[in-house]
């Protein structure tokens, strides 16, 4: 597999998968970045390079991954990577890109999109949809029949109410508790909607 990536998500990815996967090359478009965890960083990826295998990009901002999967989906097919120690039902659905980290739990009749994170300890429960390019982050609860849109953040320790729909590319605050529906682009932070930015008078 090579790697897209080489700051501290790539260190997650790189470390959860070197044991048993064999590592191609690591990238990343910062051009002092020469290591990580032992192994060469390649730079950018060269015109017309020629993979050897699967492209998993550990990039942990949301619309940076848009951005890079895009760009290189006709070229490289995406890994998905799903720890030992995570639970993902028989019966739940994953795009390509995905990673499902140590023991995290997707359930029953759940539809994750591509380039999707599941962090560390995050629950997904039963009949969630999860749009291309979220991140749940470690130990986030999803409640049961939940929708998050595309590109969205749920942070760390969050937890989202049954049935509640996140919007596309919302921020929800660390340890928020989220018990209404968030329109497209808002932020919620501990459990309240915060007031869009006006735009400057002027
Ligand atoms: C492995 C990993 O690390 S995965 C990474 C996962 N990332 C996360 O979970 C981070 C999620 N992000 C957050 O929680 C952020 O703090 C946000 C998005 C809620 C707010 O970010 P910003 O808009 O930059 O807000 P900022 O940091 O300026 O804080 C604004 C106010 O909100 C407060 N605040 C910030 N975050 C939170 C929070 N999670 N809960 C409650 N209050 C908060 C601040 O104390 C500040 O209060 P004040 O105005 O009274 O001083």
């Amino acid at each position: 597999m090579y790697i897209y990536g080489a700051s501290g998500h790539g260190r997650v990815i790189i470390d959860i998968i070197d044991s048993f996967e064999k590592i191609h090359g690591v990238f990343d478009d910062n051009p002092h970045i020469k290591e990580i965890l032992g192994y060469p960083v390649i730079g950018e990826i060269p015109e017309n390079y020629q993979f050897k295998s699967d492209l998993f990009i550990a990039i942990g901002d949301n619309e940076t991954r848009m951005r890079i999967s895009r760009k290189l989906k006709s070229k490289v097919r995406f890994a998905n990577i799903i720890h030992d120690s995570a639970i993902f039902s028989k019966r739940a659905v994953l795009g390509e890109g995905c990673v499902v980290m140590e023991g995290a739990i997707v359930k029953v009749n759940c539809v994750l999109g591509n380039q999707v994170i599941i962090n560390t300890g995050a629950s997904v429960d039963h009949d969630c949809i999860i749009g291309d390019y979220v991140h749940i982050a470690p130990q986030a609860t999803l409640c049961g029949g939940i929708t998050i849109g595309e590109g969205s953040l749920i942070g760390a320790n969050a937890i989202v109410l049954p049935g509640v729909k996140v919007g596309a590319w919302c921020t929800i605050g660390a340890g928020s508790i989220v018990h209404q529906d968030v329109p497209d682009g808002f932020k919620w932070v501990g459990n309240k909607l915060q007031p869009p930015l006006l735009p400057v008078s002027q």
